[in-house]
């Protein structure tokens, strides 16, 4: 009877084992299908959002003149209300909480993935059934290597074999699993990266009257736009597959373990995971602050390195090469060294980790294996089957007959079985908790991931909060039709202060100070708001009113550093004039019959000669692109006589053609890259031309000549200059004198004009050069006489020494 009952209780194991291998096995096939299935929904889904996207690209996107997509500034400035400004620096440290998970909403939803049916959704998608699939994919290979080692104690050749077969089964869709995982992280971190980059781009180079690249306070923008965006769609797309995976993992492995733990061993697991959550928390350092504090030291560096790289030949000339070393050294070192205290700090943080999940975690789990393996609950599990089998023992008792000659053998067959099971649990679940382990593991480096996303973020977000928030400058517009006192052939400024900006980030900033500005042909409630002129700003000229009309060249003058940049900046829509009545009106681009083109109203040549890479013809056309000059029709040979009015015509054949490429900056000396800022010039033929110091290393003679062509051309100059030979090519000056209260003198040069304002002689350095040069003239004149007698004295006294 003993024997009937171990043989149908070993039997009835068998017949188990058999159904629970097949059941443990048809989710996996179940699932398997269901990803092929999937999968070819999500390609078919993936085309048709290609479509749909390509279809709403009209909507959401429009073409620029140099026929790039970009954002329309309307969504731009619709998507400003997500950005509000931080809070003010002490109170805006990166941190998991409330302000995080809200900036990154802002960037996710916002930019990174601006609509649910955009690509990154469904990659998303694919990416998550994969980890999920993988998770699945490991329990069945902890079941598996569990039944391998069972059989391989059992000596069951056939099993051992059939396990082995299903184990190379199994590696092809775990290899397929795994290598998909990789590539779609890498496909879902560029795409953030190219959707981010390019929403920057849009946003940071807007073109008047934003001017957003030139206004953004904020150090080493470069740094946030290139290695931080990278850092950033790195980290988030690593995040998700970091995050979900091991969750996934703890969840399953725990509710498989759980299995065996019974109900006491799983509430002492999830103990286990608080405890231990908690220590790890407590002893986890601030790595998003890190973070952080790590991008903006890598960002000073690279502004250095870039600063050497672009001003190479100034610093060769001042022999400077030692102290830049100097400068770089000095911010690297505080960049290793903020790394290498971060790594210090690591050191512990993972030495707690490594402690706690390797083996504190095992040394639980170990204990709450053994559990069932040798306490209670196997013992249970054997009476309750034994009970079962003896209801059983009708069906199975032709078996019983012929396994009766063979008892010992049974007995034996048996007291391995009981071992090859414990074997096979403590094997399957051996994995599972060391795969648990890895989960948990992995689990807090997402942890410590996250932390550093937070500071990423906090990066991100600052850029793009400032981007959005810095306050509009006011347009340019064209005048309203039918306006009498609209002109669009003129420049107005009336009761402006000129100030130099206040710089202060978005979130030093209050209320942003904006001038009440009058601005022609726009409806009231697009005009900007009047408020106090910001306290914080200098200022420069005080309640400035000229008007300018086309052919009334202006020259501003004054000495070093009183602000006549500051008025050009003014005049070209940088700066915002201030003043509580300030009105501002700029001439507008308008067709030109004679010259069969739009002829702009405004263009500014700057101090610094600027020059980018590209081609020769290039540096003629900018900003214009060279496919864009060949589309207007417009002819090399123009271009040749542009330089030649320039002194410029050799340059060509000296270069090589208009195709080449070069470093112009380097290439051409001081006084040619000047008279390739005029060329510029005669290229666009604006009706104003603001020439800031532009040709003040030009020779007097081409400056003369430089100067009358602009003028045969139709074109106003507004001339920045110290030089009084320049005075005569201008009907009008502007004289700052720079005593502190923004004082300055317009004057008509040639005429004193009832009503213009009396030059007070005392007081202008232009003026003070000519009443010099006058006086020394004077005197010369008043010793001709002396001179004549002279002369004639030493011509009497040569022809008595010839005779
Ligand atoms: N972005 C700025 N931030 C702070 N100060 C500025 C800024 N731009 C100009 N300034 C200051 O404003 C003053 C006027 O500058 P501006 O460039 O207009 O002088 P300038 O009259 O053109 O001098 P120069 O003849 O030397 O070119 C200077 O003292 C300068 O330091």
């Amino acid at each position: 009877m003993v024997a009937f009952s171990k043989i149908t209780r070993d039997r009835t194991e068998q017949i188990a084992h058999l159904l629970k291998s097949s059941s443990s096995r048809r989710p996996l096939y179940i699932l398997l299908v269901a990803l092929l299935v999937v999968r070819g929904a999500i390609i078919h889904k993936l085309k048709d959002s290609r479509l749909q996207e390509s279809k709403s690209k009209d909507k959401a996107s429009e073409t620029n003149a140099f026929g790039l997509r970009t954002i329309p500034q309307s969504r731009l400035a619709a998507d400003a209300r997500h950005f509000p400004p931080l809070p003010p620096a002490a109170s805006s440290k990166p941190n998991i909480d409330y302000a995080f998970a809200r900036q990154l909403a802002a960037i996710v939803f916002r930019v990174a993935i601006p609509k649910w049916y955009s690509r990154e959704s469904f990659i998303l998608l694919a990416h998550s059934l994969f980890l999920v699939m993988r998770t699945v994919l490991s329990v069945a290979v902890a079941r598996l290597d569990g039944r391998i080692v069972r059989d391989l104690v059992r000596a069951d050749k056939a099993g051992f074999a059939r396990g082995l077969g299903l184990w190379f089964a199994l590696a092809v869709p775990s290899i397929y699993t795994n290598s998909m995982i990789r590539h779609l992280q890498s496909v879902l971190a560029i795409r953030f990266r190219t959707r981010l980059t390019r929403y920057i781009h849009d946003l940071y180079l807007s073109s008047a009257p934003n001017y957003r690249y030139y206004r953004v306070p904020l150090e080493g923008v470069d740094q946030y736009i290139t290695a931080d965006v990278e850092a950033w769609a790195d980290s988030i797309a690593g995040i998700y597959g970091n995050l979900l995976k091991p969750t996934l993992d703890m969840l399953l492995f725990t509710s498989q373990l759980a299995q065996e733990l019974g109900f006491r061993g799983t509430v002492l697991l999830f103990v286990n995971y608080y405890i231990t959550g908690k220590i790890l928390r407590a002893a986890t350092p601030a790595f998003g602050k890190l973070a952080a504090v790590e991008a903006r030291l890598e960002g000073e560096y690279r502004t250095g390195v870039g600063r050497v790289g672009r001003e190479g030949e100034e610093i060769a000339f001042y022999d400077g090469g030692s102290r830049e070393r100097d400068i770089l050294t000095k911010a690297y070192l505080k960049l290793v060294k903020h790394v290498n205290s971060i790594y210090k700090i690591r050191i512990a943080y993972e030495w707690t980790e490594d402690f706690v999940i390797k083996y504190l975690w095992s040394a639980a789990g170990y204990g709450l294996i053994a559990v069932p393996l040798l306490i209670t609950r196997k013992r249970k599990e054997a009476e309750a089957k034994q009970k079962e089998m003896e209801k059983m023992v009708t069906e199975v008792v032709d078996e019983v007959i012929d396994h009766v000659a063979g008892e010992d053998e049974v007995r034996q067959d048996g007291s391995d079985d009981v071992v090859a099971g414990r074997t096979e649990t403590y094997i399957s679940n051996r994995r599972l908790l060391l795969s648990l382990a890895d989960a948990g593991g992995r689990l807090m480096f997402a942890y410590k991931d996250v932390l550093e996303l937070a500071g990423l973020t906090t990066r991100l977000y600052t850029l793009l909060s400032e981007l959005h928030n810095l306050p509009p400058l006011p347009k340019s517009t064209l005048p309203v039709d039918g306006d009498a006192h609209v002109d669009s052939d003129s420049f107005t400024l009336s009761h402006v202060d000129v100030r130099i900006p206040y710089l202060g980030t978005a979130s030093d900033r209050d209320t942003p100070a904006e001038p009440k500005v009058i601005v022609s042909g726009e409806d009231d409630d697009e005009k900007s708001v009047s408020s106090e002129p910001d306290e914080n700003a200098l200022l420069l000229v005080r309640d400035l009113s000229l008007h300018l009309r086309r052919g009334e060249h202006l020259m501003i003058t004054g000495s070093n550093g009183v602000g006549k940049t500051a008025v050009a900046r003014v005049l070209a829509g940088l700066w915002a004039p201030s003043g509580p009545l300030a009105e501002l009106r700029r001439p507008a681009p308008s067709h030109d019959v004679n010259l069969e083109r739009e002829r702009p109203g405004v263009f500014v040549v700057p101090q610094r000669a600027y020059h980018p890479t590209g081609t020769l013809l290039g540096q003629v056309v900018y900003p214009h692109t060279v496919a864009q000059f060949y589309e207007s029709g417009r002819s090399e040979e123009e271009i040749q006589d542009i330089l030649e009015s320039v002194f410029l015509g050799y340059l060509v054949g000296r270069e090589g053609g208009w195709d080449v490429t070069k470093e112009w900056r380097d290439v051409l000396s001081g006084g040619e890259k000047q008279r390739m800022a005029m060329a510029r010039v005669f290229y666009h033929c604006p009706k104003f031309a603001i020439l800031d110091e532009c040709t003040s290393a030009v020779s007097g003679d081409v400056e003369g000549q430089m100067y009358e062509h602009a003028k045969l051309m139709g074109i106003t100059l507004i001339t920045i200059s110290l030089r009084p030979s320049l005075t005569k090519y201008h009907n009008n000056l502007l004289t700052l004198t720079g005593d502190g209260t923004g004082s300055w003198m317009f004057s008509r040069i040639g005429e004193n004009e009832p009503g213009s304002p009396k030059i007070d002689r005392s007081r202008s350095p232009v003026v003070d050069r000519f009443s010099e040069e006058i006086k020394s003239l004077e005197k010369k004149l008043s010793q001709a006489e002396q001179w004549q007698t002279r002369v004639k004295e030493l011509e009497g006294m040569l022809h008595k020494t010839d005779a």
